[in-house]
């Protein structure tokens, strides 16, 4: 029976929110809103569309919220019991799942799948239980409902069972793995989470060639044809230039632009320094510490390089609960410390990293940019790719690796790279600073074009309007 809550009919499912709680000593709580494709996406279709965004309480501010009744409107966040949420989101979906789709297992010694891995994977259906119960309360009859990712594969069938009424569909913002890979799971896994998703009339991913590794899964593990009859779509999210011209210009990120250009420095001849700019999450996928040894490898192989550019790296901590990305972050930090003790100078640092998020000055980073290296071992799209070539000031290059999402929409006019070859790196890089600056003006303006066909918002309506089809 549908409940007297079902009145949505669009409805957004996802584990991170639109905004997020903290909780301060003195117990007061403070809201802080993010950004996103969903974000700018659900607010075009404007605030009377009856959208309903479901999301999970993550920390103790938001669970401090759920308990006072604080919220915005068009958002239900779950208290969900914090052990399973922390084994389905750190166990299940950052481990497992996270791992499979971006090739980050290091076999023979991992993955382990055994009673640990069971106890999580419970955990994963409990916490993909409570999300289906809660949109099935809230879903109007016919409603839309948008489940988001990775953590919630379950969710479509599920829910199709408790409201066979609802127009279901999933997106998929990570790769998908090929079977081969996908199939380190244990069988009876990997057929759930695939038959999860198959519980949706669409399944949508960011490129054709994730869509296509889901139907080789698909085939792989249940068998020829898709059974359900679920479509198969694509829908490649682009930059929000509006947003990022006007962001990138505001005056904090002037003020972060001086302070870098200050730190980047001049050459001895006095000519600017050139920057090789990448953003990241401290991320295994993004490859960060390969990065790092190619630009070591092109000041040891093109010593005309040396004190004439600065490789700036932000890389901004993630997912700390999990030792792998703690080890990371530290490898990181030590492979930049050892090119700035070898190489550096007293009026050169060659490498500037910063671990503290600073969405302004990444904005300016991206402004001075002379190059962005963009090497993911694996990525669902990559939208730093995307959002460079838009905010830069005087053209940028783009060195990119081959197996993000956004090649196949940005290959054309990068320097495309393959993520495990550091010396291919190295070269690229330097193909990439020797760019003439024609040129490499008529890339950018041709890479911001492509990165932007498809807005945030346009995004977010294809999908729905897909899901009516
Ligand atoms: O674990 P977090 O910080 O919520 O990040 C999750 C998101 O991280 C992004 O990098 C991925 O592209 C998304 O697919 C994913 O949902």
């Amino acid at each position: 029976m549908v409940s007297t809550r079902a009145t949505h009919n669009i409805l957004v499912a996802s584990n991170r929110g639109p905004v997020s709680y903290t909780l301060d000593e003195t117990g007061a709580l403070t809201a802080k809103r993010g950004g996103g494709g969903l974000v700018s996406g659900l607010s075009a279709i404007g605030p009377d569309a009856g959208a309903l965004w479901v999301c999970s309480a993550l920390g103790d501010g938001d669970r401090e919220a759920v308990r006072r009744g604080v919220g915005e409107d068009g958002v239900r966040m779950l208290d969900i019991d914090a052990d399973t949420h922390e084994a389905a989101y750190n166990g299940i979906a950052n481990s497992a799942l996270w791992f499979v789709h971006h090739l980050l297992y290091q076999t023979p010694l991992e993955p382990v799948f055994d009673k640990e891995f069971r106890r999580q994977w419970a955990a994963y259906e409990t916490y993909n239980h409570a999300f289906a119960e809660a949109l099935a309360e809230e879903a109007a009859e016919g409603a839309a409902v948008l489940v988001q990712d990775y953590h919630l594969t379950l969710v479509p069938r599920m829910l199709r069972e408790l409201r066979p009424d609802l127009r279901i569909g999933h997106f998929s913002h990570t790769p998908w793995a090929p079977p081969e890979y996908f199939r380190l799971l244990p069988d009876d896994i990997a057929a759930k989470v695939l038959g999860g998703i198959l519980g949706a009339d669409r399944a949508a991913f960011l490129t054709q060639r994730w869509a296509d590794a889901f139907t080789d899964c698909c085939h792989a593990v249940l068998g020829p044809g898709i059974p359900s009859g679920t479509r198969i779509g694509v829908h490649g999210l682009g930059a929000d230039a509006d947003f990022l011209r006007e962001r990138s210009h505001r005056p904090d990120v002037d003020e972060r632009l001086a302070v870098l250009r200050e730190q980047i420095g001049t050459a001895p001849d006095g000519s600017a320094r050139k920057a090789i700019v990448r953003v990241d999450r401290t991320e295994l996928s993004k490859n960060i510490v390969r990065g790092l040894l190619a630009f070591r490898e092109l000041l040891e192989e093109r010593p005309e390089w040396r004190e004439r550019v600065v490789h700036v790296a932000f890389a901004y901590p993630s997912r700390q609960d999990l030792a792998v990305y703690r080890d990371y972050t530290a490898e990181v930090q030590r492979v930049a410390d050892g090119i700035n003790s070898q190489y550096g100078t007293p009026g050169w640092t060659p490498v500037l990293l910063n671990l503290k998020d600073d969405f302004a000055r990444s904005l300016a980073s991206y402004r001075l940019a002379d190059v962005a290296l963009v090497n993911p071992i694996r990525d669902g799209m990559n939208l730093v790719a995307k959002e460079v070539p838009v905010v830069s000031d005087d053209g940028c290059v783009l060195v990119l690796s081959r197996e993000a999402g956004a090649y196949e929409e940005l290959g054309e006019d990068a320097v495309v790279v393959n993520p495990y070859d550091v010396s291919g790196t190295a070269r690229a890089l330097h193909e990439a600073l020797t760019m003439p600056v024609g040129e490499r003006a008529e890339r950018t303006k041709r890479l911001a074009a492509a990165a932007t066909a498809l807005p945030p918002a346009q995004w977010f309506l294809d999908q729905l309007h897909a899901l009516d089809s």
